[in-house]
């Protein structure tokens, strides 16, 4: 029986949501506090699904951790070397613990199985693989080469000092890759071939591995270098950012609604890329309010919200909330070089267009792109499936502010990254 929620057609009132952590931050410093010479304390970690994965990993690697009645998590970093040399890992669909951990296991070398749900096993990860392997790692596919499940095994030797990585399918392997050199202890240069796509994902990865001590030199995100002898040693405190991807509904539920919504926990000087989302509604009629731990959108009285033509490359998970606000643009709309969203939690341009094609949109998909008419009038009470994947029913849960009730099935999907989404939606309501 298919689980679903009905959204009526609702009206917003002035709010303010707390942000839950964000993802990409917290998996990061989850690894980086494991591997470091020290202890940590994380404050705001994420709750949800895809930690949860990375957490039970480091568990099963040896890692101790303890939550504090505070809340936050104490990490005891294992000196860059698991106590565990022998594990099998069920990372179900979480990217930001499949690729990094995969990384980190290679180069330390042990007796490591990794595998997820079957949609892990349908995203690629040879590219990171063929990189690892310039390492000297032994890494064995165990279903269908280029993908997971995976087996990992003792490096022979310490390979190559430059080290090339294919940066166009995903900017995940880029990040493993960096995240797990300074292992070795030697320095490396990281040659990326092709162009870099989600380069801002990169920046948080440098950001934080600077905060734990290792000082990478980017040179126009093309070739990176890493200094010898790296060791990670923990900042005692590190606070997780709020998340800017999910910020995305909040922000737009602001723009659509023409109340004023805000969300805390990111601000101005905000780490991730995906805050670049509140500049591009913008552009398209939004007024933003920029502070140093909230951002405010709304929308004045007349304004229409304009439709737009984006290269959304930078900004590919808030990306997919924009392609629910053409709906309300009155013209068409296109979402540029976003050929990453075909290897994602599902093939996203093609479930985007299927599910906005049901609301009465015209909708034409390239291999990396995608076309948005939307109609005079959408369809009412159009049942949206989600493909387990949690942008697809945060994302059209706001059709609901646009005088249209809409049915979300399997909306338990939101449990990868934000398992309160709806809860917190329902709460902005008048
Ligand atoms: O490094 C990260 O934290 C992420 C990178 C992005 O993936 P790609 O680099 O595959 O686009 C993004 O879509 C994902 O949700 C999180
Ligand atoms: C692509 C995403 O996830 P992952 O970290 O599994 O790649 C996402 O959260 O939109």
């Amino acid at each position: 029986m298919t689980d679903f929620i009905h959204l009526p057609a609702a009206r917003l009132r002035p709010g303010t949501v707390a942000l839950p952590g964000s993802k990409s931050i917290s998996n990061r410093t989850l690894l980086l506090a494991a591997l470091a010479d020290n202890d940590c304390e994380i404050v705001s970690l994420l709750h949800s699904d895809d930690i949860l994965h990375m957490r039970n990993a480091l568990e099963k690697l040896g890692v101790h951790s303890r939550e504090n009645a505070s809340g936050s998590l104490s990490v005891q970093g294992c000196h860059g070397r698991f106590l565990q040399r022998e594990a099998d890992l069920f990372l179900g669909n979480a990217g930001t613990a499949f690729r990094p951990l995969t990384a980190t296991l290679a180069v330390l070398g042990g007796n490591y199985q990794l595998h997820g749900v079957p949609r892990m096993h349908e995203r690629p990860i040879g590219d990171l693989v063929d990189a690892l392997r310039q390492l000297g790692a032994h890494i064995d596919y165990r279903g269908n080469p280029g993908y997971p499940p995976l087996h990992i095994g003792e490096r022979s030797n310490n390979g190559q000092s430059t080290v090339r990585v294919r940066g166009d399918v995903s900017s995940q392997f880029l990040t493993a890759l960096l995240m797990a050199l300074p292992l070795t202890g030697q320095a490396h240069t990281i040659e990326v071939v092709g162009e870099l796509i989600s380069k801002p994902y990169i920046d948080i990865t440098l950001n934080l591995m600077a905060r734990f001590g290792v000082q990478v030199d980017n040179q126009d995100y093309a070739v990176f270098r890493l200094p010898e002898n790296s060791v990670y040693h923990a900042p005692a405190v590190v606070h997780v950012e709020g998340d800017a991807s999910s910020a995305s509904y909040f922000l737009a539920a602001g723009l659509l609604s023409g109340s004023p919504v805000r969300v805390s926990g990111i601000g101005r000087h905000s780490i991730q890329g995906d805050v670049a989302f509140a500049r591009e509604l913008e552009k398209i009629g939004a007024s933003v309010l920029w502070g140093d731990d909230f951002i405010e959108v709304s929308r004045a009285e007349g304004q229409a919200v304009l439709p737009f033509d984006l290269d959304a490359n930078h900004i590919p998970d808030a990306a997919m909330t924009l392609a629910v606000v053409a709906l309300a643009s009155g013209g068409p709309c296109r979402l540029r070089n976003i050929a990453s969203w075909r290897v994602k939690e599902t093939d996203r341009i093609a479930a985007m267009a299927t599910e906005l094609r049901k609301l009465g949109a015209e909708v034409t998909e390239t291999p990396d792109s995608i076309r948005i008419v939307p109609p005079a009038q959408l369809n009412q009470s159009v049942r949206i499936d989600t493909y387990d994947d949690h942008r697809i029913a945060m994302c059209f849960s706001l059709v609901s502010l646009l005088n249209t009730a809409v049915i979300i099935n399997d909306p338990q999907c939101v449990n990868k990254t934000f398992p309160t989404y709806f809860e917190v939606l329902a709460g902005l309501q008048e």
